[in-house]
């Protein structure tokens, strides 16, 4: 059994992350580390944990202190505050694992984070050393590394969905354009007046046109993928339900094309290893994707107007953050892929 610690466990990616680990075969959870609840037990915290877990909220200089008995660390905490934490525990333990569910190492250029983020890294080596990885496209990435940069929820959504696309070298891409609708979670539980229950309740409203942080991350990995797109056209909204991304990504192309029936096999082909990739014959629903680490992709060829339309859905917690979190560290740790991601059927 490796022995691990998450960092920000009372948050939405973190409580996911605790429920996926408590169940897995090869990991335990040592310790649980809280800003707001040291002493606290956890189940007392989050309610829906009683009788799953006694495990009590830590402080971080509890686990300074046991750092050397742990292997991994995950850490879930709002964006701009892991990275100094991270330094301390790589310099007291040398061997640790660290996957960071948080933006503070997705992007390379220090100057990114300040422009898209507002904070600089005082260690500016400790970005080169982590891994960006969506773990269907980059796993090789992972090989002799410690440190992952988990990617961000609406990214994930949208990579998974052009990749098989930009493969296929006859498919030339003129414009991709992305409509991305969340559920409230993607903001985190943190109060504030956008994400509150009269603004959200029986509306949905589109925000930061043009300008989202995660276009820096989705530009960074569109640049490695391909020379020809350079970003998207992407305008995430927000909708009334708790968890789930459905993204719309309408790709416009320079050349006709007579793949409509092929179209499928193609992404059918790109993900024939990946467990977690599905592809729909039709068009898929949220309920299709909650509670689970699956992404679904939909192609379709427009003939008609000569552009491929994608639909792609995840759920913001698991596929989006903690379940391909926990997909990292099985890669990590050598452990069969889909350990302790095998979720069952849920009925509403
Ligand atoms: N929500 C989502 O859908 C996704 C989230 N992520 C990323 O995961 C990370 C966590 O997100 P999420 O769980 O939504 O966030 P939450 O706001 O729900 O939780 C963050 C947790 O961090 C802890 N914390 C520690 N220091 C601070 C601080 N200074 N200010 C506020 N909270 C603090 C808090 O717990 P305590 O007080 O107990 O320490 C809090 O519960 C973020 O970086 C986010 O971008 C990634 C993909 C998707
Ligand atoms: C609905 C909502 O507010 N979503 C968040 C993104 C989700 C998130 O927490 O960001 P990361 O995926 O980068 O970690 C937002 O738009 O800022």
């Amino acid at each position: 059994m490796k022995n691990i610690v998450i960092i920000g466990a009372t948050g939405y990616a973190g409580q996911q992350l605790v429920s996926i680990l408590l169940k897995h075969k090869h990991i335990r959870i040592s310790m649980i580390i809280s800003n707001s609840h040291v002493g606290k037990l956890f189940s007392d915290v989050i309610g829906k944990f009683r009788g799953a877990t006694d495990l009590r909220c830590s402080s971080l200089d509890d686990l300074y202190k046991k750092i050397n008995d742990i292997d991994l660390v995950f850490l879930a905490l709002p964006h701009g505050k892991s990275n100094k934490i991270i330094n301390k525990l790589i310099q007291i333990n040398k061997k640790i694992k660290i996957i960071d569910l948080g933006a503070d190492f997705r992007l390379e250029k220090n100057s990114d984070f300040l422009k898209w983020y507002n904070f600089t890294h005082e260690n500016t080596n400790l970005i080169k050393k982590f891994k960006y990885c969506i773990p269907e496209l980059h796993r090789d990435r992972l090989r002799n590394s410690n440190y992952i940069a988990n990617p961000g929820c609406y990214p994930t959504s949208i990579l998974l969905a052009i990749a098989p696309v930009i493969s296929n070298k006859n498919i030339l891409i003129d414009k991709v354009i992305c409509n991305s609708l969340s559920g409230v979670s993607g903001s985190g539980r943190n109060p504030s007046y956008s994400n509150s229950f009269c603004e959200i309740n029986g509306s949905a409203k589109a925000y930061s046109i043009g300008e989202h942080r995660h276009l820096s991350e989705i530009d960074q990995q569109l640049k490695i993928m391909s020379k020809n797109i350079k970003t998207i056209q992407f305008t995430p909204h927000l909708i009334p339900i708790n968890r789930g991304i459905i993204s719309t990504i309408t790709i416009t192309l320079k050349n006709e094309l007579d793949i409509d029936s092929n179209l499928k096999e193609l992404f059918r082909e790109f993900y024939s290893d990946d467990s977690f990739i599905k592809i729909s014959q039709n068009e898929p629903s949220l309920n299709e994707v909650c509670n689970t680490n699956n992404c679904i992709l939909y192609p379709y060829y427009d003939k008609r107007t000569n552009n491929i339309v994608i639909i792609s859905i995840i759920d913001n917690l698991i596929k989006g953050a903690a379940g391909q979190a926990v997909q990292n560290m099985n890669i990590l740790m050598n452990y069969k892929e889909n350990t302790g991601l095998k979720f069952p059927v849920i009925f509403p």
